[in-house]
């Protein structure tokens, strides 16, 4: 996989959720109200030490969350809020770590930073913010750091610190990694087994219970709007005997390829599915009968002209097609079973034929 592919599946990762996952903006929302209360607690505690300035900076970053959450309620803008949050929670455990606040053991809060910034963000921002946190506690660890700040730690607690943090931080991309990979994983078996509900195995079509969706969507649009539109329900003639003659292989191969030939003639508007073992539908989509005829003689005639070629077998197939358009307030049923008849009636005629339910 490149990079650019990893990239936008992993941002349009974070656009679908399955089932049990906690949506991100409700951890934040979470998140937010938990740490107020954490947060008034250490600033009343660092006040009754007399340490007025950490209690101050302590309550505004308890007003700061206040004010993401506020905002997020007001606007729903769920990348703002988790921004936000990501830019106040990283300030919020920088000063923990520098300032040393209750003793220098509020720095032990920097283990919640991890899993939080990897569940709510991209992979990639994960990674970075993690690399940058570890980095900036090594300087603040280092002889460079005891020079800008007063901190309290002793060599044995920074050098367990920093181990633990880069273990922590690893387990954290790794589990996050293999959810990802799940997450994909699901996703696309539910995409896989939302085609195969709806697209027929052999063809690729459209199958017969996709149509019937299509159906009564055009012709809930034809109850709005008023313009009819026609069905063809097509059959190959006589396939029995190139099943009888050629196996019953060769005889997939022909509906394949009848389906292709199909395919070609119907407009991106138009829903083409296999409506049976070798009977097709097209719905046009917005066509009277007189269009919809047309149409039904072209594709005739370039079945009849196109020799099927299956599995090195050249058959010469011909289709019948029954034609119908809705008219007044039938229903989708009557339509299909108009369109049923006309093909009946184009069987009778000798096969090879377009009859529309108007009785031509
Ligand atoms: N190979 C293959 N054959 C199929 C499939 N589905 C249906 N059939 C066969 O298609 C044939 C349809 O035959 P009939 O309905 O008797 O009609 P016909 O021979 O096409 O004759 P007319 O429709 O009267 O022109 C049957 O032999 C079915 O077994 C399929 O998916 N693959």
């Amino acid at each position: 996989m490149t990079q650019t592919t990893s990239r936008t599946s992993d941002t349009q990762l974070s656009q679908f959720r399955v089932k049990g996952e906690i949506p991100v903006p409700m951890l934040i929302g979470w998140l937010t109200l938990a740490a107020i209360p954490i947060l008034l607690l250490f600033a009343w505690r660092s006040l009754d030490r007399g340490l007025a300035g950490s209690a101050t900076i302590l309550i505004v970053f308890a007003a700061l969350l206040s004010i993401n959450g506020i905002v997020y309620l007001a606007s729903h803008n769920s990348t703002l809020q988790r921004r936000g949050f990501i830019t106040v929670i990283t300030v919020l455990f920088t000063y923990l770590a520098v300032n040393a606040i209750e003793d220098g053991s509020a720095i032990i809060w920097l283990f919640a930073y991890p899993p939080i910034i990897f569940y709510i963000s991209e992979a990639r921002v994960g990674v970075i913010a993690c690399a940058g946190g570890l980095t900036a506690v090594a300087l603040l660890f280092s002889p460079l750091g005891d020079m800008a700040f007063n901190s309290p730690y002793s060599t044995s607690f920074r050098l367990t610190m920093l181990a633990v943090l880069g273990f922590e931080m690893s387990t954290c991309y790794v589990l996050d990694q293999s959810r990802r990979r799940s997450k994909l994983g699901l996703l696309k078996l539910a995409a896989e087994f939302e085609y195969a509900a709806k697209h027929d195995a052999l063809t690729g079509l459209a199958n017969r219970r996709e149509a019937h969706e299509q159906l009564e969507a055009e012709y809930q649009r034809y109850l709005r709007n008023g313009r009819p539109f026609s069905v063809l329900l097509m059959d190959i003639d006589l396939f029995k005997s190139v099943n009888d003659k050629y196996g019953h292989h060769v005889g997939d191969q022909t509906i394949i390829m009848v389906a292709r030939t199909l395919q070609e003639q119907c407009r991106k508007v138009d829903t083409l599915s296999r409506w049976g073992g070798e009977e097709y539908l097209v719905l046009l989509a917005e066509t009277d009968t007189a269009e919809a005829v047309q149409t039904a003689h072209r594709i005739r005639q370039t079945i009849a002209s196109t020799p099927v070629n299956a599995d090195g077998q050249s058959i010469n197939t011909t289709i019948s097609i029954g034609v119908a358009t809705i008219q007044g307030s039938e229903s989708v049923d009557r339509l299909l079973q108009r369109a049923d008849e006309a093909l009946y009636r184009a069987k009778t005629l000798g096969r090879d034929q377009v009859c529309d339910s108007g009785g031509h």
